[in-house]
Order: structure tokens, then sequence, then C-alpha cells
């Protein structure tokens, strides 16, 4: 335990190093003009909703926080109460995880405001929330179904490696993939090795290294969704549907028990590791370095826009 402690240490100073400075305050960081990225906390009652069928077992949880659906604090809260909401009704056994927004992007991923000029005090519990939607939803005991209408990349494709099942509308415009090392970060341990899990070593270490955003038929070939549906075609709702009745099937003890053994290992790992790993992030993503290549980042995306 001891050896583990001092191990993790190193690798916070060998990130601190990689930063060069570790970022104190906002004064540290040039403020940059960026108007379209200056919300922080949100409303929590209004970000998602949850429709429950006890006739059919199936919940459908749609994420709708305006304009990417990217994971504020709240937002992950508010997913992670759906979630436990749903599963606290025994006659539920089956999960649609979808987005209700018209642009159809199913999740741009972590919110860019809470990790760049972060709020200190705020910092780690906005990581805690990452981690604990994470176990909600790797680790519910309902089948999941993510149905992806548009771009998941980054935590975005995070939600959806949560979940058993994916299934992707066929539209080159949408991709997905964890792209974190475009913006100058990686993806924590555990959620490259659910990338891993899902598309292999090899896949998953190019797609890591290069920041991979995957057309949905480059999604396919490597595995990263199990179905798509023709772009523009409603049934994607109803292949979810289809395929939660085809989990449900299954007695429920048996497929919460194979579940566990695919994900029981990675589950208790982070669970036990929660704290460390919080810290490990506060410490890389305030480093001046991440903090700049965040904020060109942003600028990007507000250009692009234009
Ligand atoms: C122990 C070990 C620890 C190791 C350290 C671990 C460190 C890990 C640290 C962080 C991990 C982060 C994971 C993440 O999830 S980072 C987020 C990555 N997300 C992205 O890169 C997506 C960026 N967005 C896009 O590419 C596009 O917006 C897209 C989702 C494809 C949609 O494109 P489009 O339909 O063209 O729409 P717009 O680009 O115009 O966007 C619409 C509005 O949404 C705003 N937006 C988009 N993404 C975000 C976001 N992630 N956060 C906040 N806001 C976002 C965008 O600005 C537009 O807003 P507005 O209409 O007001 O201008």
């Amino acid at each position: 335990m001891s050896v583990h402690v001092s191990q993790s240490a190193h690798k916070i100073q060998l990130w601190r190093r990689l930063g060069s400075v570790q970022y104190r305050d906002s004064s540290l960081l040039q403020r940059q003009h960026l108007s379209s990225f200056s919300s922080k906390a949100d409303r929590n009652d209004d970000l998602v909703t949850l429709e429950a069928s006890p006739d059919t077992g199936v919940a459908t949880l749609r994420m709708h926080r305006s304009p990417a659906n990217s994971l504020s604090m709240e937002m992950m809260q508010s997913i992670s109460g759906a979630i436990r909401k749903a599963e606290s009704d025994r006659k539920i056994q089956s999960l649609i995880l979808t987005s209700s927004l018209p642009s159809g992007i199913f999740s741009a991923g972590l919110e860019l405001t809470e990790l760049y000029q972060p709020d200190l005090a705020r910092l780690p519990k906005f990581w805690e929330s990452f981690q604990q939607l994470y176990l909600d939803l790797y680790g519910s005991r309902l089948s999941t179904i993510a149905s992806i209408g548009g771009p998941a990349p980054a935590a975005g494709c995070m939600l959806s490696l949560s979940c058993d099942y994916r299934i992707m509308t066929d539209n080159p415009k949408c991709t997905i993939g964890l792209n974190e090392s475009q913006l100058g970060i990686v993806a924590p341990p555990w959620l490259a090795q659910q990338y891993i899990d899902v598309i292999g070593n090899r896949n998953a270490e190019l797609a890591l290294l290069l920041g991979t955003l995957f057309t949905p038929q480059q999604a396919l070939t490597v595995g990263l969704v199990d179905e798509l549906v023709c772009s523009g075609d409603s049934s994607i709702d109803e292949m979810a549907q289809r395929k939660a009745a085809e989990f449900i099937r299954i007695p429920p003890k048996a497929r919460v028990a194979a579940k566990e053994l695919t994900r029981g290992t990675q589950i208790a790992k982070l669970s036990g590791n929660r704290e460390e790993d919080t810290e490990f992030f506060c410490s890389f993503v305030t480093t001046d370095t991440v903090q700049k290549t965040l904020g060109s980042y942003l600028e990007m995306l507000a250009k692009r826009k234009k």
C-alpha cells in the first residue's frame, strides 16, 4: 500500500513538472475573451427527463442541457440521480440513455468551463461527480442502451462506453471517441480502460494517442458501437426499445452477474482509489500548460463557430 501511494505521489510530481508551474489562481493565467464559455453552476432541476414504463420494464433517460449536453457538475449529478431513480423501481430492468436536444448532440463531454480557469473549491466535487456517474452507469443493475443520435466526444463517449449496448446514427458528421489528447489532456485510467476493453488494446492505443474521433462506420468497424441506424431514420428509438426488450428476456440475476464478471474489477479499483484519482486530476488540470492548451482549444471552438 505504501509503495502504491508513493508511486502515485511521484506521478503527481511528474504531471506538475510537465505543466511547469502549478496553477494557483486565475490571475496567473491571461483571461481571454471567451464570452460563450462563461457559465459555471446551473440549476439541477431541468437537465434530464426520466420516463419509466412499468409495462415494458424500460426507462428512457433523456439529456437536454442546452446547447450540447456538456457535463457540468449539476448535469452529472442529475444523470446519476435519474439512474438511481430508475434502479429503485423494481419493475424497471432496462435504461435507454439518449439526448433530446434538437441538434441531436448526444453529449459534448465534460463542460469545458469547469476545467478552464476552474473554481478550485468546486473542482474536486466536479471530478467526484464524474467518477460517481461512471460508477452509477457502468455498475448499474439495469441493462443499459446508449441511443447516440449525434456527436459523442470524450466524456460523451464515456457515457456510451458505460452502457451495455451502443446504437448510433450513421451520419459521418456525428463522431465518437476519446479525443482528450487533442485538448492537451489525457483520459483518466478508468476511462482509458473502458476503451481498451471495448475496442482492444491496439485500437485504443492509437486512438488515445491521436485523439481520434471515429465516424459511425469506423466506430462500427472497431467495435466502439454495436449497430448503426440510417441517418434521419427515426427508428433509432425503436431499435433501442427492441434491444432493451431482448436484454429483459434474460433472467435479471444472471444478467447482473454476467455484467459483474466483466466490470466488477474496474469498478472496485476506482471505488478504492477515488481520493487519489481526484487529487491527481486537480493537480494535473490546473497546471499552466494544461490551462493554456484548454484556453486555446476553447478559442478554436468559438472561432470555428463564427
Ligand atoms: C488519476 C489520473 C488522472 C489523469 C488526469 C485526467 C485528466 C482528465 C481531464 C479531463 C478530461 C476531460 C474529458 C472531456 O470530456 S473534455 C471535453 C471534450 N469535448 C470536446 O472536445 C467537444 C467540443 N465540442 C465539439 O467538438 C462540438 O461542439 C460538437 C460537440 C461536435 C458539436 O458541434 P456543433 O454541432 O457544430 O456545435 P457547436 O460546436 O457550435 O457547439 C454548440 C454549443 O456548445 C458549446 N460546447 C460544445 N462543447 C462544449 C463543451 N465540452 N463544454 C462547454 N460548451 C461546449 C459550444 O461552445 C457552442 O456554444 P454556443 O452555442 O453558446 O456558442
